[in-house]
């Protein structure tokens, strides 16, 4: 017989086997009867006198649970508990849980083998699939003991849902004890006392402390099919642990990967795709240029065609991966995956304990978003941006040094130019349509409408901004002579202190040309309001003479009035309004088209300039960004999806996400030494250009509810669409399509041994800035939010949470500049998720280290929230990381069942941050 272990396949990282009923109705199996999303089956298990292969042996026990599907002759390993030492009759915590995919029926057979282990180190090594054997072999460190196996339906259909089986040895002969096999429901209190059970015997109480935070209620059912669309393949784990006053609680661990994973990125680069080719037109139709321009042209174009071409490759491959939903730690590196975020997943612990309500609490587990393929040699974003920058700024004369805020500011000009202009048009052809059908009513909307936008429009080349890059241009065209740059330097904008003063050579001011017009620009500019007031004026007159006639018996004669630009036309009753106004209206799209055509080449030199300089570093640093924030933004989609559904019923926090936006808090454990100091400076930048993102939600109108993105590289909004019934229950201003806003903040504390030389002999500095600056970005956060959550809101508010108190202390922490100070990160972590927020936690690959860390933290929570009884502290942790929802997450990534940490690096870690033995050891990643 085969024995297979789930998840283990070549294929992949799909962890549930296919339904066994084929599609002809060769075999029909009774399904469990179920609720919806919920798992199908549970239980526990508990085993008695236990009898020990070797007299006066002390048992150290586990069960393993393997499936015999129905259509199937092999054996499915499915899951394991934890090991209990020292007694005959051991009672575990983890229990078993088959996810409402899972193809289970009640023909499934159930094998329950228990094995005694002699040494822990060797018991999670195993191999994916051991050879045929007819009984469950001894493997190295762990002898079998016995054996039990049941159908499903047994199971379900016994009184009380219980079964005892008893255990026998491989030749089916003699019997070695009993097993239990009880059913358990979620949200039922199991009966009995815990007080029975073993101990823990290291029991110690973790030396993080934290006060009570009110956990967040449980989602309505009702949104999680909802939910199911964006989330894939879970993993569920289940356990029970005592709590101080000896009663169960009950655990459901779930883990689920996204296909946003694909999904956004996907999006991303369309849209960055999108945006460049409109940038490589504009520089086509720059117009002439001089020699030297003109050239510098060509190459900028040459190599933004070829980079435009490398993002139409990589969206390519990627369309390729249709249904992918997870990229592996070791595919980290590849070059068509590297906008994908590493090994996205939701982390969630549904806790139902006796004295409080059910409470779920989520965590974003992902890779820190790094250009891995690019390499860190020469530092991450944070470093080569800066580096940049200031080399540009220090260049030789051909170039004029524009800020990134100003190369920013001119494609805001280019892009709300572009979204305007046939906007406009658009206005103006309704009014003409209005006139048409001598609607005064209609007349005046679309007047109103186009004043709006006319007015934005106008707006937008107020910077002075346009005015130097118009100069700028014009010297550059053929004949015109560059003898002294301009520059930006006396734009409002430029004059902040933050900047270095610019290089002595550099004039202050725009030159004067005693060829250039300067006020030729302001003549074009203001055409255009001129036209608009035309406009304006002229539906005045139509309408006010048009009720001065209907008064006048319908004759149409007008009085005498006085007269403006446009109204000698109006003379004659029943005048034809399309007429009146057709010449106006002709005359405001001329215009239009003048500013728009000038200070679209004007910025679009602008942009030459920035792109001119140090080529293709430029644009190699551009994807670097690129890759980076691709992998961010979908992790915080995924994040701020599963938020919204898990909140959607929470009045308090709709008010907040619309009147204050959500904080998106990031735990990094990434130490400041060798490679990862590069990541983290990507991390840094990447979670920082959050802040260029805003939400929208909408309501769905088909079946795809899949997130869209609009926007460039400045500012993107991601639409989320949400299903009528839901979006009905959204606050007005949501519904309105208010955007809603995230503020991302992130704190790290390098905790392995590379932390620990860079502690001793290298350099922390990145990540005390890092935290330094964050803080102030979190307290900044809290001001907006006590400022605008109404008062009655922050009083209950501040009743329950010591907000102020925890702030100082996590700066108190971040000061004190103590060696791998993990307090840090859980007194973020409980800020974030006091202040509502989305927690996320990254290491390299959110394998190793993020696994121990959303271990603990789910501990912590389950002794500070729900009173887990304090001697079952790592004991609980223990469980959690041998047979939890982490390890299936190494598993899949690695396709081993070991945390990729040795001795040395373990030593090096804060206490609890040490896997149990025999979970860890040298792992192929
Ligand atoms: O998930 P990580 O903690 O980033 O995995 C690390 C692990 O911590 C380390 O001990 C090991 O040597 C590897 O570097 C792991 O990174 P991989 O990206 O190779 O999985």
């Amino acid at each position: 017989m085969e024995i297979k272990e789930e998840g283990a396949s070549e294929e992949g990282q799909n962890f549930l086997p296919t339904p066994q009923a084929n599609d002809t109705g060769e075999f029909q199996f009774t399904s469990i009867q179920k609720t919806p999303n919920e798992p199908q089956l549970e239980f526990i298990l508990a085993c008695k006198d236990l009898v020990a292969p070797v007299r006066d042996r002390k048992l150290n026990t586990l069960v393993q649970i393997s499936v015999i599907h129905p259509a199937e002759q092999g054996l499915t390993r499915y899951s394991s508990t934890e090991i209990v030492e020292g007694t005959r009759d051991p009672l575990f915590l983890t229990g078993v849980t088959f996810p409402s995919e899972y193809p289970i029926y009640e023909e499934t057979k159930i094998k329950l083998t228990v094995y005694d282990v002699k040494d822990k180190s060797y018991d999670t090594v195993r191999t994916s699939v051991l050879p045929e054997h007819k009984d469950p072999p001894s493997e190295v460190g762990r002898s079998f003991l016995g054996y039990a196996s049941f159908k499903v339906g047994d199971l379900l259909k016994s009184k009380e849902q219980v079964l005892t089986l008893s255990l026998r040895t491989s030749d089916g002969g003699k019997v070695v004890g009993t097993i239990q096999v009880s059913v358990v429901k979620m949200g039922e209190i199991e009966d009995g006392e815990a007080d029975h059970i073993t101990t823990d015997v290291q029991g110690q109480k973790c030396a993080l402390v934290c006060e009570c935070t009110a956990p967040e209620t449980v989602s309505r059912k009702d949104n999680l099919p909802f939910l199911n669309t964006v989330l894939k393949n879970p993993v569920c784990k289940l356990y029970r642990f005592p709590t101080s006053d000896n009663k169960w609680m009950r655990i459901r661990e779930q883990m689920s990967e996204s296909i946003l994973s694909f999904h956004i990125p996907k999006e991303l680069i369309s849209l960055q795709i999108k945006e460049d080719l409109c940038r490589n037109q504009e520089l086509k139709e720059l117009g002439e240029l001089s020699p030297h321009w003109d050239n510098l042209r060509k190459n900028v174009l040459t190599h933004c065609d070829q980079m435009v071409n490398m993002y139409q490759d990589i969206l390519t491959e990627l369309s390729k991966e249709t249904g992918s939903s997870f990229k592996s730690s070791s595919s980290k590196g590849e070059k068509t995956l590297e906008f994908v975020p590493i090994n996205l997943h939701l982390q969630r612990m549904h806790v139902h304990s006796p004295h409080l309500k059910d409470a779920l609490y989520d965590v974003i587990t992902v890779g820190a978003p790094a250009a891995h393929f690019q390499g860190f040699k020469n530092g991450g974003l944070r470093k080569l941006l800066h580096r940049f920058e200031t080399e540009r700024r220090n260049t030789g004369y051909q170039f004029i040094y524009y800020s990134p805020e100003n190369t920013a500011k001119a494609k805001e000009v280019l892009s709300n130019i572009n979204q305007l202009q046939p906007l406009i048009a658009t206005h103006a052809d309704l009014l003409l349509n209005s006139a048409s059908q001598h609607s005064p009513d209609s007349l005046k909307n679309s007047l109103k409408m186009l004043s709006e936008k006319t007015e934005l429009f106008v707006h937008a080349f107020k910077d002075q901004l346009v005015r130097s890059a118009l100069l700028a241009l014009y010297t550059a065209r053929p004949g015109g002579v560059l003898k002294k740059p301009p520059s930006p330097k006396n734009s409002t904008e430029e004059s902040s202190s933050q900047d270095p003063p610019p290089p002595m050579r550099r004039q202050d001011s725009i030159p004067h040309h005693s060829d250039y017009d300067e006020e030729e620009w302001d003549r074009v500019w203001a055409h255009v309001g001129k036209s608009l007031n035309c406009i304006i004026a002229m539906v005045d007159k139509l309408i006010e003479r048009d009720g001065s006639g209907e008064g006048d018996d319908g004759s149409g004669k007008d009085g005498e009035k006085g007269h403006s630009l446009g109204d000698s036309a109006i003379t004659h009753p029943q005048e034809d309004w399309y007429e009146q106004l057709y010449p106006l209206i002709l005359t405001l799209k001329d215009c239009m088209g003048e500013v728009v055509n000038r200070a679209k080449q004007s910025l679009t030199f602008v942009l030459l300039q920035e792109l001119a300089y140090s080529l293709p570093q430029c644009l190699m640093l551009t994807l670097r960004r690129d890759v980076v924030f691709s992998q961010a933004l979908a992790g915080l989609v995924c994040g701020f999806i599963i938020k919204l559904h898990t909140s959607l019923y929470d009045p308090g926090f709709l008010e907040q996400l619309h009147t204050v936006g959500l904080i998106v808090q990031y735990e990094g454990l990434l130490s400041t030494y060798s490679e990862e100091i590069g990541m983290l400076e990507d991390m840094a930048v990447g979670i920082s250009d959050l802040k260029k993102v805003a939400f929208k939600i909408t309501e769905a109108t088909s079946n795809d509810v899949l997130p869209v993105i609009t926007g460039r590289r400045e500012h993107y909004v991601v639409e989320v669409k949400l299903p009528g019934r839901m979006f009905e229950s959204l606050p007005l201003q949501i519904k309105e399509g208010q955007l809603l806003h995230v503020y991302p903040v992130l704190f790290n504390v390098g905790i392995n041994e590379q932390q620990t030389l860079a502690e001793r002999f290298g350099d922390v500095s990145l990540q005390e800035s890092i935290n330094q600056e964050n803080f102030e970005l979190l307290k900044e956060y809290y001001t907006v939010f006590m400022e605008k959550m109404p008062p009655d809101y922050i009083s209950h508010f501040q009743e329950q949470n010591d907000l102020k108190g925890l702030l100082e202390n996590l700066h108190q922490n971040i000061q004190a500049k103590k060696r791998k100070n993990v307090e840090i990160m859980w007194l973020a972590a409980t800020i974030c998720r006091k202040l509502n927020g989305i927690r996320f936690t990254c290491c390299k690959s959110a394998k190793d280290r993020t696994s121990m860390s959303v271990t603990l933290e789910q501990c912590s929570i389950l002794r500070d929230e729900h009173q887990l009884h304090k001697d079952f502290f790592i004991r609980a942790l223990d469980c959690m990381r041998r047979e939890g929802c982490r390890i299936e997450n190494v598993l899949k990534n690695i396709k081993c069942r070991k945390y990729a940490f040795n001795m040395l690096q373990l030593m090096a870690f804060p206490k609890y941050y040490r896997p149990p033995e025999g979970t860890y050891g040298k792992a192929d990643t």
